[in-house]
Protein backbone atom coordinates (compact mmCIF):
# COMPACT_ATOMS: atom_id res chain seq x y z
CA UNK A 1 0.00 0.00 0.00
CA UNK A 2 2.82 2.18 1.29
CA UNK A 3 5.20 1.68 -1.73
CA UNK A 4 2.28 2.06 -4.22
CA UNK A 5 1.93 5.64 -3.18
CA UNK A 6 5.18 5.76 -3.23
CA UNK A 7 5.33 4.76 -6.92
CA UNK A 8 2.09 6.89 -7.84
CA UNK A 9 4.21 9.85 -5.86
CA UNK A 10 6.86 9.40 -7.87
CA UNK A 11 5.03 9.37 -10.65
CA UNK A 12 2.88 12.60 -9.86
CA UNK A 13 5.93 14.76 -8.85
CA UNK A 14 7.60 13.37 -12.43
CA UNK A 15 5.21 14.44 -14.38
CA UNK A 16 4.41 18.05 -13.06
CA UNK A 17 6.12 19.41 -15.78
CA UNK A 18 3.11 17.84 -18.36
CA UNK A 19 0.95 18.57 -15.87
CA UNK A 20 1.95 22.39 -15.69
CA UNK A 21 1.63 22.53 -19.68
CA UNK A 22 -1.67 20.21 -20.03
CA UNK A 23 -3.43 21.07 -16.90
CA UNK A 24 -3.01 24.37 -16.54
CA UNK A 25 -4.74 25.19 -19.82
CA UNK A 26 -7.62 22.55 -20.08
CA UNK A 27 -8.94 23.80 -16.12
CA UNK A 28 -8.64 27.31 -17.65
CA UNK A 29 -11.01 25.92 -20.14
CA UNK A 30 -13.56 24.28 -18.30
CA UNK A 31 -13.56 26.87 -16.18
CA UNK A 32 -13.47 30.24 -18.68
CA UNK A 33 -16.24 28.71 -20.89
CA UNK A 34 -20.02 28.85 -20.08
CA UNK A 35 -20.82 26.59 -23.14
CA UNK A 36 -19.41 23.85 -24.96
CA UNK A 37 -19.15 25.16 -28.53
CA UNK A 38 -16.35 24.67 -31.29
CA UNK A 39 -14.44 27.45 -29.89
CA UNK A 40 -14.35 25.09 -26.67
CA UNK A 41 -13.36 21.82 -28.35
CA UNK A 42 -10.73 24.10 -30.68
CA UNK A 43 -9.07 25.02 -27.43
CA UNK A 44 -8.28 21.59 -25.98
CA UNK A 45 -7.15 20.59 -29.30
CA UNK A 46 -4.84 23.57 -29.17
CA UNK A 47 -4.05 22.65 -25.31
CA UNK A 48 -3.09 18.48 -26.25
CA UNK A 49 -1.31 18.98 -29.41
CA UNK A 50 1.26 21.65 -27.02
CA UNK A 51 1.33 18.95 -24.34
CA UNK A 52 2.97 17.03 -27.49
CA UNK A 53 -0.26 14.29 -27.73
CA UNK A 54 0.30 14.96 -31.78
CA UNK A 55 -1.97 16.19 -34.37
CA UNK A 56 -3.53 12.80 -35.10
CA UNK A 57 -3.93 11.79 -30.84
CA UNK A 58 -5.54 14.86 -30.53
CA UNK A 59 -8.12 14.60 -33.07
CA UNK A 60 -9.08 11.28 -31.81
CA UNK A 61 -9.82 12.32 -28.64
CA UNK A 62 -11.57 15.37 -29.15
CA UNK A 63 -13.64 13.38 -31.43
CA UNK A 64 -14.44 10.53 -28.93
CA UNK A 65 -14.99 13.52 -26.75
CA UNK A 66 -18.19 15.58 -28.86
CA UNK A 67 -19.33 11.41 -29.40
CA UNK A 68 -19.46 10.92 -25.63
CA UNK A 69 -20.97 14.62 -24.47
CA UNK A 70 -23.57 14.09 -27.40
CA UNK A 71 -24.73 10.94 -26.18
CA UNK A 72 -24.85 11.84 -22.42
CA UNK A 73 -26.41 14.75 -23.05
CA UNK A 74 -23.95 17.15 -21.28
CA UNK A 75 -24.06 20.85 -21.28
CA UNK A 76 -21.88 21.91 -18.48
CA UNK A 77 -18.38 22.45 -20.13
CA UNK A 78 -16.70 21.90 -16.21
CA UNK A 79 -18.79 17.83 -16.84
CA UNK A 80 -15.89 17.51 -19.34
CA UNK A 81 -13.17 17.14 -17.58
CA UNK A 82 -13.52 13.40 -16.44
CA UNK A 83 -15.23 12.41 -20.42
CA UNK A 84 -11.50 14.16 -21.68
CA UNK A 85 -9.36 12.31 -19.06
CA UNK A 86 -11.63 8.92 -20.31
CA UNK A 87 -10.75 9.67 -23.85
CA UNK A 88 -7.28 10.04 -23.22
CA UNK A 89 -7.09 6.81 -20.77
CA UNK A 90 -8.95 5.24 -23.88
CA UNK A 91 -6.10 5.97 -26.46
CA UNK A 92 -3.70 3.61 -24.11
CA UNK A 93 -4.00 -0.01 -24.56
CA UNK A 94 -1.49 -2.08 -22.74
CA UNK A 95 -2.74 -5.56 -23.90
CA UNK A 96 -3.14 -8.38 -21.70
CA UNK A 97 0.19 -9.80 -22.17
CA UNK A 98 2.23 -6.80 -21.61
CA UNK A 99 4.37 -8.30 -18.59
CA UNK A 100 3.93 -11.64 -19.69
CA UNK A 101 7.75 -12.12 -19.63
CA UNK A 102 7.64 -11.84 -16.03
CA UNK A 103 6.20 -15.43 -15.48
CA UNK A 104 8.43 -17.12 -18.39
CA UNK A 105 11.89 -17.59 -19.09
CA UNK A 106 12.72 -15.06 -21.38
CA UNK A 107 14.96 -12.29 -23.14
CA UNK A 108 14.48 -9.17 -23.50
CA UNK A 109 16.30 -7.24 -26.12
CA UNK A 110 16.61 -3.62 -25.58
CA UNK A 111 17.17 -1.12 -28.38
CA UNK A 112 17.96 2.43 -28.89
CA UNK A 113 20.17 5.27 -29.70
CA UNK A 114 23.11 6.92 -27.44
CA UNK A 115 22.15 8.96 -24.90
CA UNK A 116 18.22 8.13 -24.67
CA UNK A 117 18.69 6.51 -21.35
CA UNK A 118 18.96 2.80 -22.46
CA UNK A 119 21.90 1.41 -20.40
CA UNK A 120 20.15 3.29 -17.25
CA UNK A 121 16.78 1.30 -17.83
CA UNK A 122 18.56 -2.13 -18.61
CA UNK A 123 20.47 -1.30 -15.07
CA UNK A 124 17.01 -0.28 -13.15
CA UNK A 125 15.01 -3.26 -15.08
CA UNK A 126 17.67 -5.42 -13.58
CA UNK A 127 17.60 -4.51 -10.36
CA UNK A 128 13.43 -4.25 -9.89
CA UNK A 129 13.05 -8.19 -11.36
CA UNK A 130 16.81 -9.26 -9.10
CA UNK A 131 14.43 -7.42 -5.92
CA UNK A 132 11.60 -8.73 -7.51
CA UNK A 133 13.29 -12.26 -6.72
CA UNK A 134 14.13 -13.43 -10.40
CA UNK A 135 17.54 -14.27 -11.43
CA UNK A 136 18.98 -11.66 -13.62
CA UNK A 137 21.57 -11.09 -16.51
CA UNK A 138 22.32 -8.45 -18.00
CA UNK A 139 24.54 -8.71 -21.93
CA UNK A 140 26.36 -5.93 -22.87
CA UNK A 141 25.57 -6.43 -26.36
CA UNK A 142 25.73 -2.92 -26.92
CA UNK A 143 29.78 -3.47 -27.84
CA UNK A 144 30.04 0.00 -29.45
CA UNK A 145 31.38 2.25 -26.93
CA UNK A 146 33.66 1.09 -24.05
CA UNK A 147 32.06 3.52 -21.95
CA UNK A 148 28.49 1.90 -22.46
CA UNK A 149 29.92 -1.46 -21.41
CA UNK A 150 31.20 0.32 -18.27
CA UNK A 151 28.41 1.64 -17.58
CA UNK A 152 26.28 -1.57 -17.84
CA UNK A 153 29.25 -3.39 -15.71
CA UNK A 154 28.51 -0.89 -12.80
CA UNK A 155 24.73 -0.90 -13.10
CA UNK A 156 25.07 -4.89 -12.49
CA UNK A 157 27.20 -4.27 -9.70
CA UNK A 158 24.75 -2.29 -7.90
CA UNK A 159 21.93 -4.52 -9.01
CA UNK A 160 23.79 -6.99 -8.32
CA UNK A 161 22.91 -9.46 -11.18
CA UNK A 162 25.65 -11.50 -13.20
CA UNK A 163 26.68 -9.39 -16.32
CA UNK A 164 28.10 -10.87 -19.60
CA UNK A 165 30.38 -8.54 -21.61
CA UNK A 166 33.00 -9.08 -24.06
CA UNK A 167 35.63 -6.18 -25.37
CA UNK A 168 34.55 -3.19 -27.26
CA UNK A 169 33.76 -3.49 -30.59
CA UNK A 170 33.30 -7.32 -30.56
CA UNK A 171 30.22 -9.30 -32.32
CA UNK A 172 27.08 -8.27 -30.31
CA UNK A 173 26.13 -11.79 -31.49
CA UNK A 174 28.79 -13.54 -30.22
CA UNK A 175 28.34 -11.90 -26.54
CA UNK A 176 24.00 -12.50 -27.20
CA UNK A 177 25.72 -16.12 -27.76
CA UNK A 178 27.61 -16.26 -24.56
CA UNK A 179 24.83 -14.49 -22.80
CA UNK A 180 21.99 -17.13 -23.59
CA UNK A 181 24.88 -20.07 -22.77
CA UNK A 182 24.85 -18.41 -19.03
CA UNK A 183 21.65 -17.91 -19.11
CA UNK A 184 20.73 -21.63 -19.69
CA UNK A 185 23.10 -23.12 -17.60
CA UNK A 186 22.47 -20.45 -14.40
CA UNK A 187 19.01 -21.26 -14.69
CA UNK A 188 18.38 -17.33 -15.21
CA UNK A 189 14.67 -16.13 -15.62
CA UNK A 190 15.32 -13.23 -17.71
CA UNK A 191 18.31 -12.25 -20.04
CA UNK A 192 18.27 -8.62 -20.68
CA UNK A 193 20.51 -7.70 -23.38
CA UNK A 194 21.48 -3.92 -23.83
CA UNK A 195 21.80 -4.18 -27.90
CA UNK A 196 22.81 -1.53 -30.47
CA UNK A 197 20.75 1.24 -32.13
CA UNK A 198 22.12 3.22 -34.65
CA UNK A 199 20.13 4.73 -36.42
CA UNK A 200 22.13 6.51 -39.05
CA UNK A 201 22.99 2.75 -40.69
CA UNK A 202 19.79 1.17 -40.80
CA UNK A 203 20.70 -1.79 -42.77
CA UNK A 204 23.07 -2.99 -40.78
CA UNK A 205 21.30 -2.63 -37.70
CA UNK A 206 18.94 -4.59 -38.85
CA UNK A 207 21.53 -7.04 -40.32
CA UNK A 208 22.79 -7.06 -36.83
CA UNK A 209 19.53 -7.43 -35.04
CA UNK A 210 18.45 -10.57 -37.01
CA UNK A 211 21.75 -12.10 -36.39
CA UNK A 212 20.85 -11.51 -32.52
CA UNK A 213 17.55 -13.13 -33.22
CA UNK A 214 18.65 -15.95 -35.30
CA UNK A 215 21.17 -17.07 -32.26
CA UNK A 216 17.97 -16.68 -29.91
CA UNK A 217 15.97 -18.57 -32.04
CA UNK A 218 18.29 -21.16 -32.32
CA UNK A 219 19.74 -21.74 -29.20
CA UNK A 220 17.01 -20.50 -26.95
CA UNK A 221 14.10 -21.41 -28.48
CA UNK A 222 11.59 -22.02 -25.56
CA UNK A 223 12.62 -18.33 -24.64
CA UNK A 224 9.86 -15.85 -24.16
CA UNK A 225 10.68 -12.87 -26.24
CA UNK A 226 10.67 -9.22 -25.99
CA UNK A 227 12.17 -6.48 -27.81
CA UNK A 228 11.54 -3.39 -25.94
CA UNK A 229 12.91 0.66 -27.78
CA UNK A 230 13.85 3.01 -25.33
CA UNK A 231 12.77 6.56 -26.47
CA UNK A 232 13.61 9.79 -25.02
CA UNK A 233 10.80 11.25 -23.52
CA UNK A 234 12.10 14.80 -23.45
CA UNK A 235 12.56 14.86 -27.45
CA UNK A 236 8.46 14.70 -28.02
CA UNK A 237 7.57 14.43 -31.30
CA UNK A 238 10.93 13.09 -32.37
CA UNK A 239 10.35 10.45 -30.07
CA UNK A 240 7.38 9.26 -32.20
CA UNK A 241 9.37 9.73 -35.47
CA UNK A 242 12.56 7.38 -34.07
CA UNK A 243 9.90 4.50 -32.54
CA UNK A 244 8.49 4.72 -36.73
CA UNK A 245 12.43 4.10 -37.54
CA UNK A 246 12.79 1.18 -35.00
CA UNK A 247 9.45 -0.26 -36.22
CA UNK A 248 11.40 -1.22 -39.83
CA UNK A 249 14.12 -2.62 -38.54
CA UNK A 250 12.80 -5.30 -36.10
CA UNK A 251 9.37 -6.55 -34.30
CA UNK A 252 8.60 -4.25 -31.60
CA UNK A 253 7.01 -5.09 -28.74
CA UNK A 254 7.04 -2.15 -26.43
CA UNK A 255 8.11 0.86 -25.50
CA UNK A 256 10.68 2.19 -22.52
CA UNK A 257 9.78 6.20 -22.49
CA UNK A 258 12.51 7.73 -20.33
CA UNK A 259 13.11 11.25 -18.93
CA UNK A 260 9.39 11.94 -17.96
CA UNK A 261 10.35 14.27 -15.12
CA UNK A 262 12.79 16.68 -17.19
CA UNK A 263 9.40 17.59 -19.83
CA UNK A 264 6.27 19.05 -20.39
CA UNK A 265 5.90 16.95 -23.58
CA UNK A 266 4.80 13.64 -21.20
CA UNK A 267 1.65 13.63 -23.84
CA UNK A 268 4.16 12.15 -26.23
CA UNK A 269 3.20 8.03 -24.28
CA UNK A 270 -0.37 8.79 -25.41
CA UNK A 271 0.91 9.89 -29.36
CA UNK A 272 3.36 6.56 -29.52
CA UNK A 273 0.72 4.45 -27.68
CA UNK A 274 -2.24 5.64 -30.12
CA UNK A 275 -0.43 6.19 -33.76
CA UNK A 276 1.44 3.13 -33.31
CA UNK A 277 -0.20 0.79 -31.46
CA UNK A 278 2.81 -0.48 -29.60
CA UNK A 279 2.16 -0.32 -25.83
CA UNK A 280 4.50 2.12 -23.65
CA UNK A 281 5.27 -0.78 -20.94
CA UNK A 282 7.70 1.19 -19.00
CA UNK A 283 8.35 5.07 -17.91
CA UNK A 284 11.15 6.83 -16.78
CA UNK A 285 10.39 9.00 -14.28
CA UNK A 286 14.01 9.97 -12.51
CA UNK A 287 17.35 8.78 -12.35
CA UNK A 288 17.32 6.16 -9.04
CA UNK A 289 16.70 2.65 -9.73
CA UNK A 290 12.84 2.43 -9.11
CA UNK A 291 12.23 5.55 -10.85
CA UNK A 292 11.55 3.24 -13.69
CA UNK A 293 7.49 2.80 -13.49
CA UNK A 294 5.43 0.09 -15.71
CA UNK A 295 2.93 2.37 -17.34
CA UNK A 296 -0.44 2.04 -16.17
CA UNK A 297 -3.05 3.99 -18.20
CA UNK A 298 -5.32 4.87 -15.14
CA UNK A 299 -2.37 6.08 -12.51
CA UNK A 300 -0.73 7.76 -15.54
CA UNK A 301 -4.10 9.93 -16.15
CA UNK A 302 -4.64 10.46 -12.57
CA UNK A 303 -1.34 12.03 -12.25
CA UNK A 304 -1.74 14.33 -14.81
CA UNK A 305 -5.40 15.85 -14.01
CA UNK A 306 -5.97 15.12 -10.71
CA UNK A 307 -2.77 14.47 -8.19
CA UNK A 308 -3.22 16.76 -5.82
CA UNK A 309 -6.42 14.78 -4.49
CA UNK A 310 -4.01 11.61 -4.62
CA UNK A 311 -1.20 12.18 -2.51
CA UNK A 312 -0.38 13.97 0.60
CA UNK A 313 1.69 17.05 0.78
N1 LIG B 1 15.91 12.52 -15.31
C1 LIG B 1 16.04 11.32 -15.86
N2 LIG B 1 17.22 10.96 -16.36
C2 LIG B 1 17.33 9.74 -16.93
C3 LIG B 1 16.23 8.84 -17.03
N3 LIG B 1 16.66 7.73 -17.68
C4 LIG B 1 17.98 7.94 -17.95
N4 LIG B 1 18.38 9.14 -17.52
C5 LIG B 1 19.72 9.76 -17.63
O1 LIG B 1 20.03 9.92 -18.98
C6 LIG B 1 21.42 9.84 -19.18
C7 LIG B 1 21.73 8.92 -20.34
O2 LIG B 1 21.40 7.61 -19.96
P1 LIG B 1 22.19 6.35 -20.52
O3 LIG B 1 21.56 5.18 -19.89
O4 LIG B 1 23.64 6.54 -20.37
O5 LIG B 1 21.84 6.40 -22.01
P2 LIG B 1 22.15 5.34 -23.13
O6 LIG B 1 21.01 5.41 -24.05
O7 LIG B 1 22.46 4.02 -22.59
O8 LIG B 1 23.39 5.95 -23.81
P3 LIG B 1 24.81 5.29 -24.02
O9 LIG B 1 25.19 4.66 -22.71
O10 LIG B 1 25.63 6.47 -24.36
O11 LIG B 1 24.60 4.32 -25.12
C8 LIG B 1 22.00 9.42 -17.86
O12 LIG B 1 22.54 10.54 -17.21
C9 LIG B 1 20.81 8.89 -17.09
O13 LIG B 1 20.93 9.03 -15.70
C10 LIG B 1 14.96 9.28 -16.51
O14 LIG B 1 13.94 8.58 -16.56
N5 LIG B 1 14.93 10.52 -15.93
Amino acid sequence: MNEKKGFFGKLVAGLQKTRDNIIAGVDSIFSGFSAIDEEFYEEIEEILIMGDLGIQTTMSIVEDLKKKVKEQGIKDPSECKQLLMDSIREQMDLGENAYEFENRKSVLLIIGVNGVGKTTSVGKLAGQMKDDGKKVIVAAADTFRAAAIEQLTEWARRAGVDIIAQQEGSDPAAVVFDAVAAAKSRQADVLICDTAGRLHNKKNLMEELKKINRIIDKEYPDAYRETLVVLDGTTGQNALVQAKQFMEVADITGIILTKLDGTAKGGIAVAIQSELGIPVKYIGVGEKIDDLQKFNANEFVNALFHADEKVEA
